[in-house]
């Protein structure tokens, strides 16, 4: 649905070019929720106004359902942008304007009847929860609601790609899972492929079916969320995953682990962090492993939690058990598809 090949970004800047994006290849399926990720400065917004030409970049091409946007020509590319929805962090709505009103403007700027414009509308607001509030402006609804006219907005012109650039970032946490929700639904409903733009890891969890992470202007890894939360490869990845999967131990844990190595008699002890995702999250694998090897364990910090209906999980245990044992019961582990790491307690 976007193909981004080759993309390039330089802005001229008082002490000599930016590059903004450096390189960017990318794929988007039809019909998936794709989360595009990374801190501030990292080239997000320059990648969102490519994608739908309001920066051309300097060099590379964006093909969007089809078209190769910067060869159209200006009215071709009006058109072509009918195809891509788009939902800003700030709302962009008119004041002056109705929630009703909002929602009929990209219609009544396409020629629309004002008939078939009230046809268009009516479902859309039924679609985001706001028929009772037509009639009222802007200064009259919530954060929330206004979000929800974007939305009805950006769906008007029946678009085949929904942008969403840090659509939740301005709203509270209840609120931004209900427009999370409200957007998921659209995608499964309307068949939409949804971009989604975000410096929250949060927003990823909730709604991405694929990730891709960008760092001063390059995508330096991307995949399949559940993997990406369960197997991160890149420190910056790491690093905002972090904020969900804590990637590094408490050090009351790390002091405990030291402790206990010392205590250790006989045999070996180690402490691992095991990451498991999907059907694993429902096997015994544990309670086996330590009956299987005689081994002893504990379980020191770590979480279980979902994503898309799939558990996942990242636990820190000390096993402790004869050196033979212990090894055999990594490899067991291993060939079950867990990720088994070794954590150093020292330096
Ligand atoms: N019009 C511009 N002229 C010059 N440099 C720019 C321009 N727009 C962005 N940049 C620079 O390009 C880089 C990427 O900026 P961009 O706004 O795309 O990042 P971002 O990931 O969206 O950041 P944020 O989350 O803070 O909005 C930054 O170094 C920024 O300073």
């Amino acid at each position: 649905m976007i193909d981004l090949r080759g993309i390039t970004q330089i802005y001229p800047g008082p002490q000599g070019p930016v590059e903004a994006l450096r390189g960017i290849d990318l794929r988007i399926l039809p019909g998936e929720v794709f989360g595009i990720i990374g801190r501030s400065g990292a080239g997000k917004s320059s990648l969102v106004r490519v994608i739908n030409l309001l920066n051309r970049p300097t060099q590379g091409e964006v093909i969007v359902a089809g078209h190769d946007l910067a060869q159209l020509n200006e009215a071709r590319l009006r058109e072509a942008r009918r195809d891509i929805g788009m939902v800003f962090q700030h709302f962009n709505l008119l004041s002056s304007r109705t929630v009703f009103d909002n929602v009929a403007l990209p219609l009544e700027l396409a020629g629309m009847a004002k008939n078939a414009i009230r046809q268009r509308v009516q479902p859309l607001l039924e679609l985001v929860g706001l028929t009772a509030l037509a009639d009222r402006y802007p200064a009259q609804i919530s954060g929330g609601q206004k979000q929800r006219v974007g939305i009805a907005r950006a769906l008007a012109n029946r678009p085949k790609v929904l942008l969403s650039d840090e659509a939740t970032s301005a709203l509270d946490p209840e609120t931004t899972r209900s427009i999370l929700d409200l957007l998921r639904q659209v995608n499964k409903e309307l068949g939409l492929t949804v971009v989604l733009i975000t410096h929250q890891m949060q927003v990823i969890k909730q709604i991405a079916d694929r990730v891709a992470v960008i760092d001063a202007g390059r995508i330096v890894e991307q995949g399949r969320v559940i993997e990406v939360f369960t197997r991160p490869q890149q420190p910056i990845t790491k690093r905002l995953i972090d904020e969900i999967v804590p990637q590094d131990l408490p050090a009351s844990v790390l002091d405990h682990v030291r402790q206990l190595k010392n205590q250790v008699q006989e045999g070996a002890g180690q402490l691992l962090r095991l990451s498991y995702a999907g059907e694993r999250a429902y096997q015994p694998i544990l309670s086996r492993l330590i009956r299987e090897h005689e081994l002893d364990l504990s379980i020191l910090h770590g979480q279980v939690d979902e994503i898309q209906e799939q558990t996942f999980g990242s636990l820190a245990v000390y096993v402790s058990g004869q050196e033979g044992h212990l090894a055999r019961a990594i490899a067991q582990l291993r060939t079950e598809g867990v990720l088994v790491e070794e954590v150093k307690t020292e330096g």
